[in-house]
């Protein structure tokens, strides 16, 4: 170093996604993260608490503490937050149907230590459009859902001024198979969706600051410069957005500020250290444009095609961040784009694209007619569709799984212990707490805040200062949301798998609807599939794309969307007399769920239906569920799914022989 070293900017926030097992479990996780030179944190909640349900419902069993933390009341926050002053950090939580009350209950525990509420940092996800679309832990509908987003705005650009109330999320698209194009026009479709609904309930005169505190959560994939050109042409759209629909004349509010997680969709299963490489990449696209730059990034880990990664496994991905940061020169310079034709010309391009898409869906009504008719969830099943012919056919190369695929053994993934597993435990322990807690409050204050927080809902009230009684008083999760679903109902989202074609190409799917038609005519009747996500798991990408491939090879498909119980799925499978049943599970309960639903398949007389499942399932869990009765078992690694359809069709045949 010189005297001449030029001045560095302030990096960008780091974090990783973490959380499982316990509140205290996650706090001795964040303290470490800390201490390793993490900047903020970013809480990962159980599939239980991100559906609205307490550790001890029927739905929560074998998902306590699995993808992330449970938390059912204030004592649960309060041990997550231990040692960790809340005035001082700068929390993401990736909460949505239920981010009112999980902010409530972070707001509530600030207070608990001390800290006044207009000091904290941070930002609830709070994003249901793509919960529709692509994670599937929604509750209500569309409307109510808008309702209480709005609500959250409206109460925290008042009372937590420097809160985040929403994340616009585009980074959820892109897993689900989203073009740029289509990140770019649905996200800012949707936060058109989100400021055309809290307009109307804020003075005028406050709406450009409002309209500052909307925020972005976007993806990054290997694509790496089409990828830095959506950055740029995102912060251009937003700023002719906010100037040309809104009138915002203050250009600091007009500001696109995101956070990123970098792509999971393309870690790859076979040869996973490959992944480092890709994980590097995807973080230049945010990090390398000034001003186009990302506020916090987090990124997965090497091994998350495999299982969840270690507290190692999450330190490796924040190192990289700090190299890029510490180490290299980056942060002395200036934007290193500008004057550059040919990221302005692929910017323009995409600009214009999403321009096209967004005026389509401003004339079906905006995001949320685009979401009840299915159009967006189908554009993005075809999307993804298109992704994966291109993959099988090789037309797209991914290193190690279609091409080049031989290798070395690897030294990180050998023996037991190469990825984080969840002590079974955990749960009972876990309701148990909920039950001695429980044992502890004073009813009549919890009937009385459950009471507040109807009223507040029914009559159309901000939900959260009722709300943030309620966490005082000792309220559930599974209470508050309960109480929620009474007032506002139900929803179940559209599949968009019905509509979409996959017109899939080449002379193994002609094979294996040739074998589709031989089958059928043996059985008299079409061979007909039930593709099932049982238990909370929403990431549905997996069991769309096979029912749609197995409508596009001849076959019949039952598929009724996420969140169906083991007895559901028997039930669907006896009524609709089905050939053979897939089950897709993604976070990591797939023990207990298969084999429910091969034990209530033998009680129910269809033992003999042959059950296949698919996930992110480890090698010795792989062999258990074979054990159980399960006839194959696919994960990341089996990318080609006319493979699969062939697989399937012959045991339906060997079945009928
Ligand atoms: C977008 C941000 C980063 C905004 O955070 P903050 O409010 O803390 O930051 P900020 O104050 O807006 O910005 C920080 C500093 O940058 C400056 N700044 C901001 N935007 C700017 C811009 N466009 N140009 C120039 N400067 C800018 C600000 O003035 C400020 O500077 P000064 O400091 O000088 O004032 C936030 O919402 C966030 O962290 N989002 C990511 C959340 C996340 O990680 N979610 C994980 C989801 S995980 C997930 O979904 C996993 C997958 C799954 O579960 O399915």
């Amino acid at each position: 170093m010189t005297d001449k070293t030029p001045a560095r900017e302030k990096p960008w926030l780091f974090r990783t996604y973490s959380g499982h097992s316990s509140a205290a479990e996650s706090n001795k996780l964040f303290r470490a993260n800390l201490g390793k030179g993490q900047t903020g944190l970013s809480v990962a909640f159980d599939l239980p608490t991100q559906t609205g349900y307490d550790s001890d419902h029927v739905l929560a069993r074998g998902e306590v503490g699995k993808v992330g933390v449970p938390i059912c009341h204030i004592g649960d926050m309060m041990t997550l937050f231990q040692d960790i002053p809340l005035e001082k950090m700068n929390t993401s939580m990736t909460i949505n149907a239920p981010a009112a009350w999980l902010l409530s209950l972070y707001i509530a525990t600030a207070e608990k230590q001390g800290a006044a509420r207009s000091s904290l940092n941070g930002t609830t996800q709070n994003d249901i459009i793509k919960e529709y679309l692509s994670r599937g832990t929604y509750i209500f509908g569309p409307q109510h859902s808008l309702r209480l987003t709005s609500d959250v705005i409206a109460f925290t650009y008042r009372e937590v001024p420097k809160w985040n109330p929403m994340n616009v999320c585009s980074y959820h698209l892109q897993e689900a198979g989203a073009t740029p194009e289509q990140e770019l026009a649905f996200a800012l479709a949707t936060a058109i969706a989100v400021l055309d609904t809290v307009r109307p309930v804020v003075p005028p005169e406050d709406f450009s600051v409002v309209v500052s505190r909307i925020s972005f959560f976007v993806n990054a994939g290997i694509r790496f410069v089409t990828e830095l050109c959506k950055m740029r042409s995102f912060t251009y759209l937003w700023d002719e957005i906010c100037r040309t629909r809104y009138g915002i004349t203050d250009e600091k509010a007009r500001r696109f500020r995101y956070g990123v997680q970098v792509n999971s969709l393309g870690l790859t299963e076979p040869q996973p250290e490959n992944n480092v490489y890709r994980i590097l990449l995807e973080m230049l696209a945010v990090v390398l444009s000034k001003d186009a730059r990302a506020r916090a990034v987090q990124l997965p880990a090497w091994n998350e095609a495999l299982g969840l990664p270690r507290e190692w496994d999450q330190q490796w991905s924040l190192r990289l961040q700090q190299i890029v940061a510490y180490e290299t020169d980056l942060l002395e310079f200036g934007d290193i784009f500008n004057g550059s034709t040919e990221i302005q010309r692929k910017v323009d391009e995409l600009m214009a694209d999403a321009r096209d898409e967004l005026k389509r869906i401003d004339d079906m009504g905006g995001a949320v007619s685009a979401v009840e008719s299915s159009y967006m969830k189908q554009k993005l099943v075809e999307a993804n569709a298109r992704r994966i012919g291109a993959i099988e056919s090789g037309e797209q190369i991914v290193v190690g799984v279609n091409k080049w695929t031989e290798t070395e053994p690897s030294p990180l993934t050998g023996g037991d212990g190469s990825i984080l597993t969840v002590d079974h435990k955990v749960e009972a322990e876990q309701i148990e707490r909920l039950k001695a807690f429980k044992a502890t409050r004073d009813q009549g204050a919890v009937e009385a805040a459950l009471a507040g927080l109807r009223a507040a809902a029914s009559e159309g009230r901000n939900v959260m200062e009722p709300s943030i009684t309620a966490a005082h008083a000792g309220v559930t999760t599974g209470e508050w949301a309960q109480t929620l679903r009474e007032v506002f109902g139900e929803y179940r989202a559209p599949t968009g798998v019905s509509r979409a074609s996959a017109n899939t190409k080449g002379e193994k799917i002609v094979d294996v609807r040739a074998k589709v038609e031989t089958v059928s005519a043996k059985l008299g009747r079409r061979v007909k599939m039930l593709v099932g996500k049982p238990g909370l798991d929403g990431h549905s990408n997996g069991a769309e794309q096979i029912a749609v491939r197995a409508r596009d090879a001849g076959m019949e498909v039952v598929y009724e969307g996420i969140r169906l119980t083991p007895a559901q799925i028997v039930n669907a499978a006896l009524e609709e007399g089905v050939h053979v049943v897939g089950l897709s599970i993604l976070s990591g309960s797939h023990i207990p769920l298969v084999t429910e639903v091969l034990e209530r398949m033998k009680a129910a007389g269809i033992g003999d239906i042959p059950v296949v499942a698919g996930g992110i399932i480890p090698p010795e869990d792989e062999k258990l569920l074979l054990a159980a009765g399960c006839a194959r078992i696919y994960t990341p690694k089996d990318y080609d799914i006319t493979t699969i359809m062939g697989d399937i069709v012959d045991l339906v045949g060997a079945r009928a022989a």
